[in-house]
């Protein structure tokens, strides 16, 4: 690469990147996505009725519906000459790639434009209609399960179960009735058709699904629950949209596992330091990457350049005693000979934490902090510790507080409060209960760790 090409890449990096009063550069939050739930099943599955009970039951969130419907192909006049002939219900007859560029880009939160289908005619008619990006995309339609493109797309896929009677009975009356068709040419389409591909492609696909419902739209236990599943979900999603300072992990099924392992009340003190120390040390290397760093050019030993970027220098921890002790080594493991200072708040209830002790390094004001506690449960202790370092002179844009799991109310309490700080966090949990404890939560994380549980 040479010299002025390396510029132009240094300054595209830096364009896209804040740059701070001290001209270091700030690396970047990633982008949110919205939530993208896809509802299959077979023809007249009560597919519409379950997208409807889901939307009007996350009435404040943003949520648009697309049908695949509208990215049936537009019929040729040669076609439609022979159109008793053609099959509505095999994937080819949608066009699939348009299919994703729209949900691509609304993925990625571009507004995007869908023609409308006419079923009397078979054609895709204009101008068609404005759908704008939303936080949540329900991609609805017969075969949204068949393709693995789609597929990949969604975060919850769902299939929408019905007895085969009882769908061709409401496909003879919405046929009829909706679509201006006759009774002879519903059943022959049904015969010729319908049914077939629906055993060929549509049934197959059952097997993606993470959800199955069956008996579709009256089935309210089976709404309730995936409602509650979006909104546990969209916790997250919401709170990292109102507090951008929040960084949330990203999650693998990796994370998963670790998190499985150290929430279950099973698991032994052994497993559960071996995992938390797993989870710490991610936590530590994600929180590590929001620090501004420097630009610096180094040659490799193939005499090529690496446009590369130095550390940010003048670090310290703190850990809130004494779960907060058990991240210290593995930010010393990431930061060779890192200073790290105590901080010990006790005490029971709402307002009853109070500040016992504290030892901080003597040039803390002029340091970013790493402050270490991996439960946020009210957000007391974390309020507590950050009027400290507030106190001491620290800079709040300086603080970078790790945890490992957070309650929505701590996240609120602080990030109302010190609204320039960072949270890195690799969960965010549903709720506390009246103990202040997080829900689901790991129990108290101190006693696991240390072992001085039951
Ligand atoms: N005859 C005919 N059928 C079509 C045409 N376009 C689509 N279809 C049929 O429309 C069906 C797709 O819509 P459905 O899934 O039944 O409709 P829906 O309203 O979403 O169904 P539910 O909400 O599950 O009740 C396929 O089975 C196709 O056979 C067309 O131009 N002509
Ligand atoms: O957000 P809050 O409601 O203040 O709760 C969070 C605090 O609770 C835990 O410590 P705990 O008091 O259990 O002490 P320990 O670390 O010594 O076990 C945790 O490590 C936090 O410091
Ligand atoms: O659930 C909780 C709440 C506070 N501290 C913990 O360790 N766990």
């Amino acid at each position: 690469m040479d010299s002025e090409t390396l510029s132009t890449l240094n300054n595209n990096i830096k364009n896209h990147l804040p740059v701070q009063s001290n001209g270091l550069i700030s690396a970047p939050d990633p982008p949110k996505q919205p939530f993208v739930i896809g509802v299959a099943g077979g023809t007249a599955s009560g597919k519409t009725t379950v997208c409807n009970m889901i939307i009007s039951q996350l009435h404040d969130q943003r949520v648009v519906l697309v049908n695949q419907d509208s990215f049936y192909h537009s019929l040729s006049d040669d076609t439609l000459a022979q159109v008793y002939d053609y099959n509505f219900d095999h994937p080819d007859a949608f066009n699939t790639e348009l299919l994703l560029s729209c949900m691509e880009k609304l993925k990625n939160g571009r507004a995007v434009n869908i023609t409308n289908y006419d079923f009397q005619t078979h054609k895709r008619i204009g101008p068609g209609w404005k759908v704008n990006p939303s936080d949540i995309i329900i991609l609805e339609g017969i075969l949204v399960l068949h393709d693995s493109r789609v597929r990949d797309l969604m975060n919850m896929k769902i299939f929408v179960d019905a007895d085969s009677d009882l769908r061709l009975a409401r496909r003879i009356q919405r046929d009829t009735v909706e679509r201006g068709r006759n009774i002879q040419n519903v059943l022959d389409q049904y015969a010729r058709s319908v049914k077939p591909s629906f055993e060929e492609f549509i049934l197959p696909s059952k097997k993606y699904a993470d959800v199955i419902i069956p008996r579709g739209g009256d089935n309210n236990v089976a709404i309730d629950l995936i409602i509650q599943h979006i909104r546990a979900k969209l916790g997250q999603h919401h709170l990292c949209k109102l507090y951008p300072n929040v960084s949330v992990i990203h999650s693998t099924f990796q994370m998963r596992g670790m998190h499985t392992l150290v929430r279950d009340v099973k698991t032994t003190k052994h497993d559960f330091v071996f995992y938390a120390d797993r989870l710490i040390r991610l936590a530590v290397e994600h929180g590590l990457g929001h620090l501004p760093f420097t630009e610096k050019q180094i040659t490799t030993p193939t005499g090529s350049v690496y446009p590369g970027v130095v550390f940010c220098k003048r670090l310290c921890g703190v850990s809130v005693i004494r779960s907060g002790e058990s991240m210290e080594n593995a930010l010393r493991a990431c930061c060779k000979g890192i200073k790290i200072g105590k901080i010990l708040i006790h005490g029971e209830g709402n307002n009853g934490r109070q500040l016992i002790y504290e030892k901080l390094p003597a040039d803390i004001s002029s340091r970013h902090v790493l402050l270490l506690d991996p439960v946020l449960a009210s957000g007391n202790s974390a309020v507590k510790a950050i009027n400290l370092l507030l106190s001491k002179g620290v800079v709040e844009s300086n603080i970078i507080f790790l945890n490992l799991i957070a309650a929505p109310q701590g996240i609120h309490v602080v990030c109302k409060k010190f609204p320039k700080l960072k949270i890195v966090t690799s969960e965010i949990d549903v709720t506390l209960d009246e103990d202040l404890r997080v829900i689901p939560g790991m129990g108290e994380f101190g006693d696991r760790y240390f072992g001085t549980n039951n």
